[in-house]
């Protein structure tokens, strides 16, 4: 079955698409927005896969409204892959085709499924795999002894043909060194960006096919859709006000779901400064807010997502504590 192979050739006239993954919170959208700065002149476009019912990655990614095509409510490893195979199509019949392509999936996707879907010959030609990137957490990976046990992320670190370690840089020399030798442990390629620097120097990462389609089963082979591990379903809520939040109530609201959340993010407008978009990050028990910038600006509308497991988050008490931070 020579046919699955494009020969390199082939490929420097297609549209590179790089496939990013890794866990919720892992920090896929920040090393994405590296790569955008990273090449100012590149022509990029993003598909962005956000589990929840509300984008708010494609509101954080740093590329003009509609270079930017939201796929939310579901993930383009299984519900949405026609979506995003349709987006594709659909950049690529644009009058001035992008110089690149970054998809962007859901922390919970699978990443091997979303590469598989993506081997398909008719693309091939036209959109050509670039890179298929996982982003893991180097603090979890620091922290946690049992990272690369049965889990979910630990199958999403492994379907990544390059690792990119974020969150390194409030991490001692030695400690990098640690992380590093337990990535380079699992036989794995890997790179930290502490800036945007590192980046650039991506050369043979980014931009240059480095794909391997010789090494990698397609659909014909036999490949399946991944279901190695048994994934622990998640749930999701998405919560969205008009009127500004009363932020200690929302604080309160935070701290008492703390436990049965695994990720929460959002753009919100506090009661004390209704005019000040803040970005709310929450990724575990580590919690950020920060100035941020609203592509909807003028809206001023709240919008959160909340992502636990199934049976663990109460996603109806959620709701109704996070409609009495609606300022009176
Ligand atoms: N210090 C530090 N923080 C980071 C880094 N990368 C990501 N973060 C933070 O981690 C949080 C989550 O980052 P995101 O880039 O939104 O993560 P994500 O993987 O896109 O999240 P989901 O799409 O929800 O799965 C944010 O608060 C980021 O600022 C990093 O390299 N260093």
């Amino acid at each position: 079955m020579t046919a699955l192979t494009p020969p390199a050739g082939a490929r420097m006239g297609a549209v590179p698409v790089i496939v990013i993954g890794g866990f919720l919170g892992a920090g896929k959208t920040t090393f994405i927005n590296r790569i955008i700065n990273s090449f100012p002149t590149r022509k990029l476009s993003a598909v962005v896969n956000d589990f929840g019912a509300i984008d708010i990655d494609a509101d954080l990614i740093n590329l003009g409204r509609e270079q930017v095509i939201p796929l939310r409510n579901g993930c383009i490893c299984c519900s949405l892959q026609g979506d995003m195979l349709s987006t594709i199509r659909y950049l690529l019949d644009q009058p001035v085709r992008p110089d690149g392509i970054i998809i962007e999936c859901s922390g919970v996707s699978q990443i091997g499924d979303v590469k598989t879907a993506l081997l398909d010959a008719v693309f091939w030609k036209e959109a050509a795999l670039d890179s298929v990137i996982c982003v893991a957490d180097g603090q979890d990976i620091l922290e946690d002894p049992a990272y690369f046990a049965q889990s979910l992320r630990a199958e999403q670190f492994r379907d990544g043909d390059f690792i990119i370690l974020s969150k390194m840089d409030q991490m001692s020399p030695e400690q990098r060194q640690s992380v590093r030798e337990r990535v380079l442990a699992q036989g794995k390629r890997a790179e930290f960006v502490l800036d945007n620097t590192a980046v650039q120097q991506m050369e043979n990462l980014l931009f240059s096919f480095s794909f391997d389609y010789a090494a990698t089963p397609g659909r014909s082979r036999g490949l399946r859709a991944s279901d190695a591990v048994p994934v622990q379903p998640f749930a999701s809520l998405a919560w969205e006000s008009d009127r500004p939040i009363a932020f200690d109530i929302f604080q309160q609201v935070i701290g008492a779901h703390a436990p049965t959340l695994l990720r929460a993010k959002g753009i919100l407008y506090a009661s004390h400064a209704p005019e000040t978009p803040a970005v709310f990050q929450m990724v575990g028990n580590r919690v950020t807010v920060g100035a941020g910038h609203d592509p909807e600006a003028g809206t001023h509308r709240s919008r959160i997502v909340f992502i636990g497991y199934e049976g663990q988050i109460d996603l109806r008490t959620l709701r109704t504590d996070m409609d009495r931070c609606v300022a009176e």
